[in-house]
């Protein structure tokens, strides 16, 4: 022992003369008598305020308390050792004492120096033990400051005794655990019980030092990570022991983890990740950025990202931006950019960039990511495309020529010049559509389509609004360019169309309207070539017309007609007339036409001409159709010719009558209800009619088996070949009286109609000519060998009343 100081003893005795006698013996060993007490009670209240090195104590004390009692009181509050000293050596009393772990007992009499040896063993005792304590303290303190908890299991016995550090991963708020090996494994994660099983049976039998890492879950919610360093000893009388270090390494697994999901989301990143240091320069690049823009992280290393993908912002140019951006309060930026892949092709990219800084708040990089947005682009254009055009021409549709038209507009304003607008309508579209079907019928607006494409400049737009309509638009400083347009517009229509292993011809009615002279805005402009289309349509269709102010009124009238047209029907205000057709060299009355005749309440008598364009236009010509055969079959059942037959009798049907499906059920009825024979029926058809030839071939063959005849009307007017021609069950062909009007004067006229004739009779058809309207003109048709003829010369159309008189007059007096 290595002090300066005396030692400090503290002396209970209740007997004063031994208490003094011992107190000088102790004096004279030059230890110091710190305190001499005379019971146990004083000795406790004392020994903390002295602090005594050693205590040396009688057994059998005055008081409540004995030595004993009072000695274990003592080592409760302070560590401090004990000597006994007793006149009794029994059993009892040594068994009490011993249990308080005296440093030893000491039975009176003893002599001096056995007290004086006796205390210094206790001395030096304590003074090992105080170097054990401060060891494992050491220790301790060291574990605790590393985190770590100590392990020592035991085989022999199973015994597993933990202690140290080991913080949360027990959920035990004791520093030690000494239990069964099985208790500790309980406390372990159940999937990793048997690896720690396994290693420390390993580690038992190899003895070469261990590492595992286990789970522990000490409640539902907490999982921690492990890791245990073991390693087997074998100490000679104690057998086995495996020792070893706990750490908790939870706060690294989950870093790691982290760290790991990171790179892994890094790494398999469809969008384009690249770090970059504080100027810039690439660090690392992902797969995506390599896919993307081209480059390996070999390549993109250490250049500066914007310079490396000559990006292109909107807001700024590169240095500037990533200043502000680095020195501004968000640290982040997302926006559209444009790059440049290593192939040199362009592409938009959707960039976000985030700033990464330092411990010292000062940016260490950029992370920046960006994904490829072309598709999005494309896909955006197409919708955009498709939202703004016709799906089956891709011509623009309404809402982009709306849009078209506003900038033409506001362009004209500003360059005043003309705007034009020029509105087609195609002509007989709906029978190409109800006959042939729908398929063929788009088929056909594409062909339109194109067709108006190749005619039109680059700078026009051309616009489907819907069904067979389309609209034009075109700015000029000549207004007549229009006129020019819609010529070329008409006769690039007019050419033949294959359809349906066919060819059919179209043709267009257009209404021209021009900024600013028919109208200022959009909607006027629009009704305006509606009203001149409507007026082409009425003027005979397959023309144009400029709109004019009393277009507007002529509209209206149609309107006013079309409704009127409906109550006609039923309301008694149609009648029928009938043009006698004749025998050309004799002027025999062998037939007649029957012609519809209107008589408006308020507007008088309206002429078919006007009326029937606009029946077919609007549908009612399938009711106003069926009124006049049932009662031109009527009024001519039972009238006989010169020659005492029946009478014939012609009537006119329109193409979209024609080819209704019912249309052949519905005649054979209206000849069964009025009586009138079929061979003395004829149907006039216009050629615009055979354009689909399946459906009329059998709609003609049907007819045949009737027996009912079938005259081709306005003949050389339309467009039939002479291969069309011969391959149908055609009758008569009735030559059109625009022909006929000039003959006389007219040689290439006279030529035409000698060229029909010649056709007919070498396709052994019929012939009659109408408008036959002076006596010379029947001369030269009869000379030319027409049959039949028809025309004001012999008759006008007249009332059956007239037409009865007509036919009693001996000879007919028909011109
Ligand atoms: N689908 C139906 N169309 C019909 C029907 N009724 C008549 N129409 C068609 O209307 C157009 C005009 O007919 P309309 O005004 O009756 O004129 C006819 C004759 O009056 C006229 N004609 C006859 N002879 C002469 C003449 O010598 N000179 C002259 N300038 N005109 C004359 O021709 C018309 C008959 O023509 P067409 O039918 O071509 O034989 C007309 O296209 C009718 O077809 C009906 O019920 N249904």
């Amino acid at each position: 022992m290595n002090r300066t100081e005396p030692i400090n003893l503290m002396l209970v005795e209740d007997e004063r003369v031994v208490a003094f006698d011992l107190k000088h013996q102790l004096q004279s060993f030059g230890y110091r008598v710190g305190a001499t007490v005379a019971s146990g009670e004083m000795a406790v209240q004392r020994v903390t305020e002295l602090a005594p090195d050693l205590i040396l104590m009688d057994i059998h004390l005055d008081g409540a308390m004995d030595g004993v009692e009072a000695a274990l009181e003592i080592q409760r509050r302070m560590p401090v050792p004990i000597i006994y000293l007793t006149a009794f050596a029994e059993d009892d009393t040594l068994n009490r004492a011993l249990a308080s772990r005296p440093f030893g007992y000491l039975v009176k009499p003893w002599d001096a120096r056995e007290l004086h040896a006796t205390i210094q063993m206790a001395l030096a005792r304590r003074e090992a033990e105080i170097a054990v304590e401060m060891s494992e303290q050491r220790l301790k303190l060291a574990l605790d400051a590393a985190s770590l908890g100590v392990f020592e299991w035991r085989p022999e016995g199973n015994l597993l005794r933990s202690d140290g550090h080991l913080g949360r991963f027990f959920g035990e708020r004791s520093a030690t655990l000494d239990e069964s090996c099985p208790a500790f494994l309980a406390r372990v994660h159940r999937d990793d019980r048997a690896k720690v099983v396994a290693a420390l049976d390993r580690e038992r039998s190899l003895g070469k030092g261990t590492q595992i890492e286990f789970r522990t879950a000490p409640d539902e919610k907490a999982l921690y990570f492990v890791e245990a360093n073991v390693k087997a000893y074998h100490t000679p009388g104690e057998g086995q022991r495996v020792v070893g270090v706990l750490r908790d390494v939870t706060e690294r697994r989950l870093l790691e983890d982290k760290l790991h999901k990171s790179s892994v989301v890094f790494r398999t990143a469809a969008e384009a990740i690249v770090i970059v240091d504080h100027e810039r320069r690439v660090t690392t690049v992902n797969d995506a950025f390599t896919r993307i823009a081209g480059y390996t992280e070999e390549q993109a290393s250490g250049l500066d990202i914007d310079v490396l993908l000559r990006t292109r912002r909107a807001t700024a140019d590169g240095v500037y931006f990533f200043e502000e951006l680095a020195t501004g309060q968000e640290g982040y930026w997302q926006g559209e950019v444009e790059c440049q892949r290593s192939s040199g092709e362009r592409f938009p990219a959707w960039q976000s960039i985030s700033v990464v800084y330092n411990t010292h708040g000062k940016v260490s990089n950029f992370v920046i990511a960006f994904s490829d947005v072309s598709e999005i682009h494309a896909a955006e254009q197409q919708l955009s495309h498709l939202a703004h055009h016709d799906p089956l021409t891709g011509l623009p549709n309404r809402l982009l020529f709306e849009d078209r038209f506003e900038q033409a507009l506001e362009l004209a304003r500003r360059e005043q010049h003309y705007c034009l607008l020029l509105f087609l309508d195609l002509d007989s579209f709906k029978v190409v559509n109800d006959t042939l079907g729908h398929i063929h019928g788009d088929t056909l607006l594409c062909i339109v389509a194109e067709r108006l494409r190749n005619t039109l400049r680059a700078t026009d737009t051309i616009a489907r609004l819907g069904g067979d309509e389309f609209v034009i638009l075109a700015g000029s400083h000549n207004p007549g360019y229009a006129a020019d347009l819609a010529q070329k517009i008409l006769d690039v229509l007019c050419e033949p169309v294959p359809l349906s292993g066919d060819s059919i011809t179209i043709s267009g009615s257009i209404g021209i309207a021009t900024y600013p002279s028919d109208g200022v805005d959009r909607h006027a402009l629009m009704r305006a070539a509606d009203i001149a289309m409507y007026s082409a349509k009425a003027e005979g269709r397959n023309r144009y017309q400029f709109y004019s102010q009393d277009m507007a009124e002529r509209s209206n009238q149609r309107l006013h007609l079309e409704q009127g047209l409906r109550r006609a029907i039923d309301g008694g205000q149609l009648t029928l007339h009938f043009q006698p057709q004749v025998t050309l060299p004799d002027r025999q009355i062998v037939g007649v036409e029957a012609l519809v005749r209107w008589q408006h309440p308020e507007l008088g008598m309206i002429p078919p001409a006007r009326f029937i364009p606009i029946a077919e236009e609007s549908g009612v010509i399938d009711a106003l159709g069926r009124w006049v055969l049932e009662h031109a079959c009527l009024e001519m059942a039972g009238l006989k010719d010169g020659l005492g037959g029946q009478l014939h009798l012609a009537v006119n049907v329109s193409a979209r009558e024609f080819m209704r499906s019912d249309f052949i059920d519905a005649l054979r009825e209206t000849l069964a209800r009025t009586g009138f024979p079929a061979a003395a029926l004829e149907l006039e058809i216009t050629e615009s009619t055979l354009q689909t030839i399946d459906r009329s071939l059998e709609i003609l063959g049907e007819l045949k088996k009737l027996g009912i005849a079938v005259s081709i009307d306005d003949f050389g007017t339309g467009y039939s070949s002479l291969s069309v021609l011969r391959n149908l069950p055609i009758d008569r062909i009735k030559i059109d009286r625009s022909f006929i009007h000039d003959l006389q004067h007219n040689p290439d006229g006279a030529a035409i109609v000698k060229a029909m004739v010649a056709l007919a009779e070498s396709l052994r058809m019929d012939i009659i000519v109408e408008g036959i309207e002076t006596a010379e003109q029947a001369v030269i048709l009869t000379r030319m060998g027409c049959a039949g003829g028809q025309g004001y010369l012999f008759s006008r159309p007249i009332p059956v009343a007239d037409l009865i008189k007509l036919l009693a007059t001996p000879d007919g007096d028909n011109g």
